[in-house]
């Protein structure tokens, strides 16, 4: 094992500093060490003591995990949101000192964030803190890769500053986050649940499924917002352990904007890069999971030959294929979707796999795939517009891209779904249903309820 010891870090400040010329001049020095086995709930709790947002993220293997404490760095972008947030990105890169002796994604620098579903949509105050693009390069973030566990420090040094007194303070922040200590879970209840119109949202279902009965569409998917008020705070690092210990096949996330968080277990992958590497996901067509195993295998195999379902899904199959042709090489797509299980649901599940072509990075995917219709709709300008003038909530950054990614063209984005924005003692919950031709109000309405269940049953609701 290449241990860094803190001489060490003093002299590659130093030297990061001595490179400086003027006194304005800044650079972001990274440095990365290998370290002890560390509990990410603990690091998330310490995080919030040394102040500054923080950010957490698994994949669904919970093989692979993130958490972000502070921000060295911060992209922002609302026009050209896509082209802004990569140019931001790459100008942090090259500017970047790196010393990051191993080659694991998710070590170095690394940026965590999101975006806002559409940005065209007039925004509510709602998510005032959240831009269409937010990204963080943590100060310190902790990864597990594979059973490993690595620190990283990113930072801003000017030609000033000390290097031995730098190291000094970043070695106090360290330990205070690395300290395993013993976590309180606060307990909390809801004390008031406001659905937001529920008979107004079976009318837009209802509307969609005449819009789409004219032949002018095919799939308009809609959501809807549950509003909580809690008996205190909610306490996120119990929120983010609930989850991770009853949402299996999901990726958990948490990006925090000073008093609010955005929190969520989604199952659904937008994009994954390893290298050229690419990974996507199709997930659309839902059912409920059955009380015992034989119900349970009735309900997948009447999913799997459902036509309704099927069709739902068969638009984001499409259009993925047809959004990454252009990109890719190697395009893999299997003829039919397979079963693709949660804890309190079932999807059709369709797995994307392919190359990427030289010169393009996976922020050019994702604006390709951003929406796709288990989220938009089929075509996707006249769905947002539906969408844009229906619906009654701001959907914010729910549905929309969240993720990471590193400066080895690694990264992996989700859909963000299955989510809620966390606002000190109150939250809003968001779930939305692929409507089709032949939906009907009533079950859409009973499938965002079960969509729903995940979040509201570790925010304190029944399970
Ligand atoms: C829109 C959501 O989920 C999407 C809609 C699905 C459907 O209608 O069958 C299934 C998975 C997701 O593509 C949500 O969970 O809020
Ligand atoms: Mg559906």
């Amino acid at each position: 094992m290449i241990d860094i010891k803190e001489k060490q870090v003093v002299s590659i400040l130093n030297e990061a500093i001595q490179q400086l010329q003027t006194e304005d001049d800044t650079r972001l020095v990274s440095i990365t060490k290998k370290i002890e086995e560390t509990d990410p709930l603990c690091f998330f709790d310490a995080a919030k003591q040394i102040g500054g947002n923080r950010t957490f993220w698994t994949s669904s293997s919970q093989q692979f995990l993130l958490v972000g404490a502070g921000s060295a760095h911060q992209i922002s972008a609302e026009k050209s949101r896509f082209e802004e947030t990569e140019k931001q990105w790459n100008s942090v890169l090259e500017k970047a000192f790196v010393h990051n002796p191993y080659d694991v994604p998710g070590t170095g620098v690394v940026v965590l964030g999101g975006m806002s579903f559409d940005p065209k949509k007039k925004p509510t105050k709602l998510w005032k803190k959240f831009k269409p693009s937010n990204f963080t390069v943590p100060e310190f973030l902790l990864t597990k890769y594979d059973k490993s566990y690595y620190f990283t420090i990113n930072i801003y040094v000017k030609k000033n500053d000390h290097a031995k007194q730098l190291a000094d303070d970043l070695k106090m922040m360290e330990r205070k986050l690395i300290f395993n200590h013993k976590r309180v879970a606060d307990r909390l209840k809801i004390t008031k649940v406001k659905e937001i119109d529920p008979e107004k949202w079976k009318n837009s279902v209802r509307r969609a499924t005449e819009v789409i009965g004219k032949g002018n569409m095919e799939k308009i998917v809609l959501a809807r917002e549950v509003r909580l008020k809690f008996n205190q705070k909610a306490d996120i690092s119990t929120v983010l352990k609930n989850l991770l210990n009853t949402q299996p096949n999901s990726y958990i996330f948490a990006y925090e904007m000073d008093e609010d968080c955005f929190v969520g277990a989604t199952p659904e992958r937008l994009v994954k890069l390893e290298g050229t590497k690419l990974l996507s996901t199709c997930l659309a067509g839902t059912a409920s999971r059955g009380k015992t195993e034989i119900e349970d295998r009735k309900i997948s195999d009447d999913l799997l030959h459902d036509e309704k379902n099927r069709q739902e899904h068969d638009f984001v199959v499409k259009m993925i294929k047809h959004a990454i042709m252009d990109y890719c090489t190697e395009v893999n797509i299997p003829d039919e979707p397979v079963i693709y299980p949660l804890r309190n649901l079932q999807h059709l599940y369709t797995p994307v796999t392919a190359n990427l072509r030289n010169g393009y990075s996976i922020f050019d995917i994702i604006k390709q795939l951003h929406p796709t219709p288990a989220l938009g709709g089929t075509p996707r300008t006249e769905s947002l517009a539906f969408i844009r003038e229906e619906e009654l909530l701001d959907r914010g950054w729910y549905g929309a891209p969240i993720g990471w990614m590193d400066s080895n063209q690694n990264g992996e984005f989700a859909v963000a779904i299955r989510s809620s924005l966390i606002q000190g003692d109150e939250a809003s919950l968001f779930a939305g249903c692929g409507v089709v031709k032949d939906s009907d109000p009533d079950s859409e309405y009973e499938e965002t309820k079960i969509k729903l269940v995940p979040m509201l049953s570790v925010l304190g609701g029944k399970h």
